[in-house]
Order: structure tokens, then C-alpha cells, then sequence
């Protein structure tokens, strides 16, 4: 398997704001359209809470089995926050070779209340040191399709924020596995804190303009950066300018590895469609408006299967 060509992934954002900002827009802007994937450096979360929330995802995981399971879904005390093994192990034909704890984002007050008490300060940190980056990353994309957007509208694009851990133990036979299975995230961007072990790999699509066509390239781990990547809500707002990244996890069989994504989501309610000026631009809708909750349920519905969760977003699906 390849690494990503560097002009595809090479770390940008050296702060949007200032004299480059046109170039690393341009940046942002082809890496969304290609590979989907791209990492950033300078992104204003310090270094030494990347380094905590590694250890802290590390020493969740080392916790005895029962603190841990007393989040395990079915008897989780709180809505929002969720432990969990594997994606859908019912559906699924491999179980995916990993542990993960979720802790959906409401307000402080609750996160505080309610998240587990071993994570929840780097966790919550993690979330307020990367708002601006998001925020401006947004605005960034959005705006390169010439759409205008007040803030109460972007809110309702990025309106919902998970933190989640994922850890993923050394795999006595990694062949006969995966850490997670080929899949696009869902919501509108994720990003993603990997620490040095490697194995994310993403594909590069058959149809856009660039090297390794049809590949899997792996994002490779780059110290202090963190992983961007686009979701699904994003391909179809931008009606399919942006690409949501295909992407996997190979198991190891001499380290274990964690990673803390954040997953930024419109809210369950929201109305989702092609934006208007995307449309007019292309001459043609490409996908249907939806509601999120009901994209969702198909998506955890199903153990995951490469982009298929596009379909329901698709003018023929049922
Ligand atoms: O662990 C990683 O590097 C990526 C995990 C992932 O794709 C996900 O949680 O959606
Ligand atoms: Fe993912």
C-alpha cells in the first residue's frame, strides 16, 4: 500500500488568517475535492493536550472491564456517553478489533456531570481548543462554493459535537481482522488525533484527478498534527464537490494504538440537501433532502460497508 503523496496531504493551515490565507485555502479546497483527507499543523490545539489525550484514551482503556462497562450501552446512566466494542456486531461478518467510548456534547454543565471522570477534562479541552479551527475550516469550504453562510447557518451544519476514544489492542492475528472496516464518517467533518503507531488508511476515489488512483494510501502519522477528514453531510451539501473519505484501520499485532476523533454533525432534526448555489453551479441535484436522524439510523443500522451509506441520500433509494 502507498503513502499518500505528499502534494495531497501535505499539512496546511498555517493559520488561516494572514498573508497565505488564499493559498491555504486553495489547499484545503483541492484536498477536499480529491482525497477528502488532509492534515493540518498550527491548529491551535496545544501540543501537550494531544500528548494528555493519548495517555488519557491509554489509561481509559487499562481500567478494570467493570468501570468500563458500567457505560456499555444498554445500561449506560448517561444518554450521552456510550462504550462500545466493535461497529455493529450483529451485521458484521469480522467483529472489528476495537474498543471505543463515545461522550456525545450537549453543554458543559453536562459534560462535566456526565462524562466519564477519566476522560472528561482533556476530552472537553480537546473539543474548545479545536471550535476555532472548525469553525474556520467550515467557512473555508463553504464559501469556496460561493455560498455566504451567517453564523446560524453554519451552526446548524457543525450543530453537534461527539469526542470519542478509540482503542484498538494488539492483535495476536491481525490478518484475520480489522481495526475498523472501510467506511465514510457520516457526519460534516471529522477530525482526528492518531498517535505514532499508523494504520489509517484511506482511498484514494477512482474519478478525481490525482496520483494513486483507485489506491489505499495511508495518513501518516505526523506529530502534533491532526487528521481532517470530510463526511458524508459535506458531499451532500456541496452536491458531491467534496468527497467523503473511504477509509479503514488495519490491526497490529505488536502495539496498541488509540486515536480521539471528534465527530462534527448536524443536529438529528436538521433538514439536509444540496445547498442552493452548489446546485445552481453544477446544473444538476445530486442528491435528495433528508432528514439527518433517519441518514443516521440506516447508517447504524448497517455494519459498515465502504461509501454504501451514500446511497440513502441518493434519488433512487427507497
Ligand atoms: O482510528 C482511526 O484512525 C480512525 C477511526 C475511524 O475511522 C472512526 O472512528 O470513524
Ligand atoms: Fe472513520
Amino acid at each position: 500500500m502507498a503513502m499518500a503523496s505528499k502534494e495531497l496531504w501535505t499539512p496546511v493551515f498555517q493559520r488561516l488568517d494572514g498573508p497565505h490565507h488564499d493559498e491555504v485555502v486553495n489547499q484545503i479546497v483541492r484536498a477536499a475535492e480529491t482525497l477528502g483527507f488532509f492534515q493540518v499543523v498550527n491548529h491551535g490545539v496545544p501540543v501537550e493536550l494531544l500528548e494528555s489525550l493519548k495517555q488519557t484514551a491509554h489509561d481509559f482503556f487499562a481500567l478494570p472491564p467493570e468501570r468500563k462497562a458500567i457505560y456499555r450501552k444498554e445500561v449506560s446512566p448517561s444518554p450521552l456517553v456510550k462504550y462500545g466494542t466493535s461497529f455493529v456486531p450483529e451485521k458484521e461478518r469480522a467483529l472489528e478489533w476495537k474498543d471505543y467510548i463515545s461522550m456525545a456534547y450537549t453543554n458543559d454543565a453536562e459534560a462535566l456531570q456526565q462524562w466519564p471522570i477519566e476522560c472528561r477534562d482533556d476530552a472537553l479541552q480537546y473539543l474548545k481548543t479545536s471550535h476555532e479551527m472548525v469553525k474556520k475550516l467550515i467557512e473555508a469550504l463553504v464559501g469556496n462554493l460561493g455560498v455566504q453562510l451567517d453564523d446560524s447557518k453554519i451552526d446548524s451544519f457543525v450543530g453537534k459535537k461527539m469526542v470519542n476514544m478509540n482503542f484498538y489492542p494488539t492483535c495476536p492475528n491481525p490478518e484475520l481482522t480489522v481495526g475498523v472496516g472501510r467506511h465514510s464518517d457520516i457526519g460534516t467533518l471529522t477530525i482526528l488525533l492518531q498517535d505514532g503507531i499508523g494504520g489509517l488508511y484511506v482511498k484514494v476515489p477512482e474519478d478525481v484527478d490525482a496520483e494513486n488512483k483507485g489506491e489505499w494510501v495511508e495518513i501518516p502519522p505526523i506529530p502534533g498534527a491532526l487528521v481532517i477528514n470530510i463526511g458524508d453531510m459535506f458531499q451532500v451539501l456541496s452536491n458531491g464537490r467534496y468527497k467523503s473519505a473511504e477509509h479503514r484501520v488495519r490491526t497490529t499485532s505488536t502495539k496498541s494504538r488509540v486515536s480521539v476523533p471528534i465527530f462534527v454533525s448536524p443536529e438529528a432534526t436538521q433538514k439536509i440537501a444540496p445547498l442552493p448555489q452548489a446546485v445552481e453551479k453544477d446544473g444538476v441535484v445530486r442528491y435528495k433532502e433528508f432528514v439527518f436522524s433517519d441518514y443516521m439510523n440506516s447508517f447504524f443500522g448497517n455494519a459498515h460497508d465502504g461509501k454504501k451509506s451514500l446511497e440513502f441520500a441518493k434519488f433512487d433509494s427507497t
